[in-house]
């Protein structure tokens, strides 16, 4: 579910009548997501996503997601394109809420990860940072090592209750990614998707049949951090079988094809194992807040935070990037 609040037909003309998108035909709430509201609309011009940005979304960090998207679609990147209104603005307000238009992109997100998937996903990583590159805004990432330890002490009063010592074992695997975490400076850093999970990604075969990447979206964890950082989060996200087993060939094919456009430095290869401890952290964390801050009745999915505790478990063990594919 992912329509939190509800827009009249009314409001919705009245909104569009804004817009030179031509007059509504069709709209419907789309169900998945679990930040915003979003529906489908189709217009006399096509079809587009409205989505109405809830409470987690900071209004002030609007410019910095929207301004991104509109920089890579501009530079090629099949990614979500901005719809502004007549004046030449496309955050606008809808319902008591930030509104923005964006265009429809087509294909499906992958249910069930491919190896095929991976080097299209490599190669679409890489072009998003390289199309980043001269993007002039940034935003720290809330979410990244500094926002760790606090998000680690607001779950220790109900950690426990999902499994027991796993508190503790955080605590430990915490400080020692911290420890190894690369110094400021030391590593490339740009824009980041920094959730570039398979429901993020939208794929189309090609004339062969080929899975091809016909979109990219959901850039609202999007901020300025280490870019190989990006990589590991989606070794996590993607190179795991459901057996929990990690797949060495996936993650060779991911990274090879990111290193066709833009090649790792060495400390960055170095470095992977390490990044994907805190990518694989990042996620278990925010998991076990939402699971244990959001009642068992909410119409929002919970995503399991143990998923992520067997992640972490794995790259604490790599001993070197080859492992990993690097
Ligand atoms: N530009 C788009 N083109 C096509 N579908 C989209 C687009 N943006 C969002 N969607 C649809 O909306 C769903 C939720 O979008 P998402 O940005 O992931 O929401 P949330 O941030 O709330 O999790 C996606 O799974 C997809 O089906
Ligand atoms: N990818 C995150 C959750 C964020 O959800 P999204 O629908 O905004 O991508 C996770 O799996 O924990």
């Amino acid at each position: 579910m992912a329509v939190y609040t509800e827009v009249s037909d009314e409001a919705l003309r009245a909104f569009l009548a804004e817009y030179e998108i031509g007059g509504l035909l069709a709209f419907r709430g789309i169900a998945e997501g679990v930040e915003n509201s979003n529906y489908a609309l189709r217009t006399e011009r096509g079809d587009f996503v409205l989505t109405l940005y809830e409470r987690r979304v900071d209004p002030a960090e609007l410019p910095y997601f929207l301004g991104l998207m509109d920089h890579l679609a501009r530079r090629g990147l099949a990614c979500p394109t901005p719809v502004p209104g007549r004046d030449g603005v496309a955050l606008r307000e809808l319902a008591g809420r930030p509104a923005a238009i964006c265009t429809f992109l087509e294909g499906v997100w992958p249910r069930r990860v491919r190896p095929e998937h991976l080097a299209p996903l490599g190669e679409a990583l890489a072009r998003l940072h390289a199309a980043s590159a001269d993007f002039a805004g940034s935003r720290p990432n809330a979410l990244g090592p500094s926002g760790w330890a606090p998000l680690l002490e607001a779950c220790r009063a109900r950690g426990e209750e999902v499994q027991p010592g796993l508190m503790a074992q955080l605590e430990a695997q915490l400080a020692a990614i911290l420890a190894a975490w690369p110094r400021p400076g030391a590593l490339p850093a740009g824009q980041i998707h920094a959730d570039l999970f398979p429901d993020n990604v939208f794929f189309l075969p090609d004339a062969a049949g080929r899975p091809q990447v016909s979109g990219v979206i959901d850039f609202y964890f999007a901020c300025t951090d280490l870019l190989a950082y990006d990589i590991a989060v989606c070794l996590n996200a993607w190179c795991f079988e459901p057996d929990g087993g990690f797949n060495l060939t996936k993650a060779r094919a991911l990274m090879g094809a990111y290193q066709t456009v833009r090649p790792l430095a060495a400390a960055e290869a170095a470095a992977l194992p390490v990044l994907c401890r805190g990518a694989a952290i990042r996620f278990l964390l925010t998991r076990l807040y939402d699971w244990t801050h959001t009642p068992a009745d909410a119409l929002v999915t919970r995503k399991d935070p143990l998923e992520y505790l067997r992640k972490l478990r794995f790259f604490a063990q790599v001993e070197s990037p080859g492992a990993i594919g690097a």
